[in-house]
């Protein structure tokens, strides 16, 4: 066995139940103290081949080697006592915890063999904090710290359990550039140290800035390893997808009409008793894209919920459509021609038991009734999904397949196509790409665009900064629960700066905030 390699996966075949083969014949190695990429469309088996690697999943067929010799890995603490950590995109933390106690939860040092030794948890967190060169303050409550501090939480707590191996799952989705700067020193400091890295991510460029080797999965399989020097993005892309992918949406100047959405005051006040809106207004306006930039936790998701009736807010108007909203409810505004594509695509986005057809059209049964007005007309239901399945790309063995079976982006897909409909006037998108593989993202966007040119007002909340300054005709920028920066023109914008006003570092004045209305 090569002596570079630590990690080799041998003619790989996972099939699930439904009968859909998510892996088959896959060929990994991977290199001592590399950062490789993985890539691929969504439903490429990426997240199988994982899960294979952390013991959630069993393969049918194949072998791992690791460090020269084949292991079996049952379960996720097999994985981790052969030295794999894996990070996963939603934290896996306790808020009322603190970062050490996190860190050391399962192997807590115990005084007397009996109670918590608390100094000696404190030391040993600060201790693999700072051996790792992570710049973090151990005592500090999970509730209280950034996610960029709650992922360096995992990241510590995968090595503390003695990772050497570290599978980060599209680790960069929710931060900030300065964040994703840091992550990446961390990420080079830990490969010096001698840790392997598996970065799985759909963003290219990032692949190319912190990556050794990427390898490119296609239909279920491993079709390709590159050294980063040797490819480019659009080589990537094309072995990803057969083509090349445009990472650019053009856009025409908008053309702003009457305020659609308008919400003033809007106070929402959160289940632990923080103000998490405080005061917030906007105006939204036909054929405009205005984006919602901020740090995960600073109210976004929130204004998004308040503003589709999701939850209800304490003080503050809505207008939709001209007509001041006295319920805010979901059936209410969605009668307005309110759609909405929720961050959370598996607890507010679909029913995850149902099939896919059934998800895209529960609320439009109308549309689809007969002349009698009683019968339903299938035939033209399943066209219709058929065709939107097909529009938006989404891998799928029948739309009669249960959703929860799909890979993250295709059921992302899936929402995205219900809620993008010929009759939108309004449409919240949260996050609506996070997730999704660079051709889908493509497509999304591209279709955000064609509804703003069409008429619609589309309001756009947006972790990826990338996203926020290409598709955006306007920006604020959301810090502890208020708006701490309106810009009427994101061309003017970079991604930096953004940050800075994320961040709270930067912070306009009322008159200029206010300057939306
Ligand atoms: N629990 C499951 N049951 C049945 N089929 C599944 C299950 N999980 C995934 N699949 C299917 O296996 C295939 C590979 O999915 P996987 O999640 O590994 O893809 P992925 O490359 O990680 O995609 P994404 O980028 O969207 O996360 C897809 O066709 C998916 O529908």
């Amino acid at each position: 066995m090569d002596e570079k390699v630590i990690l080799k996966v041998e003619n790989i075949w996972k099939v699930y139940p439904n009968g859909i083969v998510a892996n088959k014949n896959v060929n990994f190695e991977v290199h001592k103290g590399e950062i490789h990429a993985l890539i691929g469309e969504n439903g490429a088996g990426k997240s199988t081949l994982m899960k294979i690697l952390f013991g959630i999943e069993m393969p049918e067929e194949g072998r791992i080697i690791l460090n020269g010799e084949e292991v079996k890995i049952e379960n996720s603490k097999k994985a981790i006592s052969l030295g794999i950590g894996m990070v996963h995109q939603h934290f896996m933390l306790v808020d009322s915890l603190t970062i050490a106690e996190n860190i050391v939860l399962g192997n807590e040092p115990k005084k007397y063999g009996l109670f918590m030794n608390k100094a000696q948890m404190l030391k040993q967190a600060k201790e693999c904090s700072e051996k790792y060169n992570f710049n973090i303050n151990v005592g500090d409550k999970i509730e209280d710290v950034s996610v960029g501090v709650k992922q360096k939480t995992e990241i510590l707590k995968a090595l503390v359990r003695g990772a050497k191996v570290l599978i980060l799952d599209e680790p960069t989705a929710v931060l900030t550039p300065q964040e994703t700067k840091e992550l990446f020193v961390e990420l080079n400091t830990l490969k010096k140290q001698g840790h392997t890295i598996i970065f799985i991510s759909h963003k290219l460029n990032e692949i190319m800035e912190i990556c050794d080797r990427v390898t490119i999965m296609r239909h279920g399989t491993t079709v390709d390893t590159s050294f980063i020097k040797d490819t480019s993005p659009q080589d990537i892309s094309n072995k990803m997808v057969g083509r090349e992918i445009v990472l650019h949406v053009d856009k025409k100047p908008a053309k702003p009409g009457e305020v659609c959405l308008e919400a003033r005051d809007i106070v929402y006040v959160n289940s632990i008793g923080k103000k998490a809106l405080d005061g917030v207004n906007l105006k939204l306006r036909k054929g405009e894209i205005l984006s919602v930039a901020g740090v995960e936790g600073n109210g976004q998701s929130e204004l998004a919920a308040v503003l589709t009736g999701m939850i209800k807010p304490v003080g503050g108007s809505l207008k939709v459509l001209g007509k001041e909203i006295e319920e805010f409810e979901p059936a209410v505004l969605r009668k307005n021609k309110l759609t909405y594509i929720p961050e959370d695509r598996m607890t507010n986005g679909c029913a995850a038991k149902l099939s896919i057809i059934d998800n895209m059209f529960t609320d439009k049964i109308e549309s689809f009734l007969k002349k009698n007005n009683v019968f339903i007309d299938k035939k033209k239901m399943k066209e219709q999904a058929e065709f939107l399945v097909k529009d938006f790309s989404v891998l799928c063995g029948s739309i009669n397949h249960q959703v929860q079976m799909l890979s993250g982006g295709n059921i992302q897909k899936v929402v995205a196509a219900r809620e993008l409909t010929e009759d939108a006037e309004i449409i919240i998108a949260e996050q609506p790409t996070r997730g999704i593989d660079a051709g889908a993202s493509e497509l999304i966007r591209r279709k955000i665009v064609e509804f703003r040119d069409r008429g619609a007002a589309i309001l756009l909340v947006s972790a990826d900064l990338n996203e926020v300054l290409e598709l955006s005709d306007s920006t604020i920028v959301m810090h502890n629960g208020k708006v701490n920066a309106y810009f009427k023109d994101t061309s003017k914008l970079t991604e930096e700066e953004l940050g800075y006003y994320m961040l709270g570092v930067k912070k306009q004045t009322e008159k200029e905030v206010n300057a939306i209305l």
